[in-house]
């Protein structure tokens, strides 16, 4: 499981957020723009400390008695702008993390395949389309063999098409390789198509969990908000 229980503020803004959700497949955390998404997921990682505890399977990252630095945690993070190093090619982009990964075995061919990479392994990084881009940040954060996956709305500054090349890639890696995503979004399209279970956000709280979904109030969500919900209550299990 992945259990978290997080409270302070940052700022003037206060978080108070709690949930547990298994450790496999997509979590989407959604929400509207300002609802402390960002916030949560850097608190998860460690990079924003607050009161609480996150335990990840066994790996206790925080909890009233430690805390674990985050470089000393196994997380791949994505953030919407992809930072790779310019002026290297996508291989040594990915052989960079490679060799930095602490000595973890990696498929590294496979990881390029899944990600439709063989053409661009020799192409500068700053003559990549965004989508391109992206794909080579999830190959190049995978490489770094985390025990978990946290997204940024990763796809936010692409176009139509390359997300929609990008969401079934993410929503197979997760699937195939057990690898748990935490996917923070706004954006229903996305929620729909990866999420196998959604926790929705609002003012610095979760306000809906998997098991609560049925129960939403849906006052205000558009028809592809309620459907995205539903499509993720049913992935995980809920009966209606
Ligand atoms: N370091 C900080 N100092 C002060 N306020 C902050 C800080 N980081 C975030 N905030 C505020 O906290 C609130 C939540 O921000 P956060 O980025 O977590 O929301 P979000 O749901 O991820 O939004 P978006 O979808 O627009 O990225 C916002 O009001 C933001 O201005």
């Amino acid at each position: 499981m992945i259990e978290v229980s997080l409270k302070g503020m940052t700022g003037s803004f206060g978080l108070d957020a709690s949930f547990s959700v298994p450790a496999q497949g997509v979590t989407a955390i959604w929400g509207p723009s300002g609802s402390g998404k960002t916030t949560l997921l850097r608190a998860i990682a460690g990079l924003t400390r607050l009161e609480g505890h996150v335990k990840i399977g066994t790996d206790i990252w925080q909890d009233g008695q430690g805390f674990v630095p985050v470089h000393k945690r196994r997380i791949g993070y994505v953030f919407q702008e992809a930072s790779l190093l310019p002026h290297i090619s996508v291989r040594g982009n990915l052989d960079f993390a490679l060799k930095r990964n602490g000595g973890h075995t990696i498929d590294f061919d496979g990881l390029v395949d899944r990600l439709k990479l063989p053409p661009l392994l020799s192409r500068s990084v700053h003559k990549l389309s965004g989508g391109e881009r992206q794909r080579v940040a999830l190959a190049r954060t995978l490489m770094s063999a985390p025990e978990i996956l946290l997204m940024d709305e990763p796809l936010s500054s692409l176009d139509g098409e390359a997300r929609a090349e990008i969401v079934p890639m993410i929503a197979s890696l997760s699937r195939d390789t057990g690898l748990p995503v935490l996917y923070v979004s706004h954006d229903a399209y996305e929620v729909e198509r990866l999420a196998d279970r959604v926790l929705r956000m609002s003012k610095g709280r979760i306000i809906e969990t998997p098991d609560t979904v049925f129960n939403a109030n849906l006052d205000g969500l558009c028809e592809a908000q309620v459907r995205a919900l539903a499509e993720a209550a049913l992935k995980a299990g809920i009966k209606v």
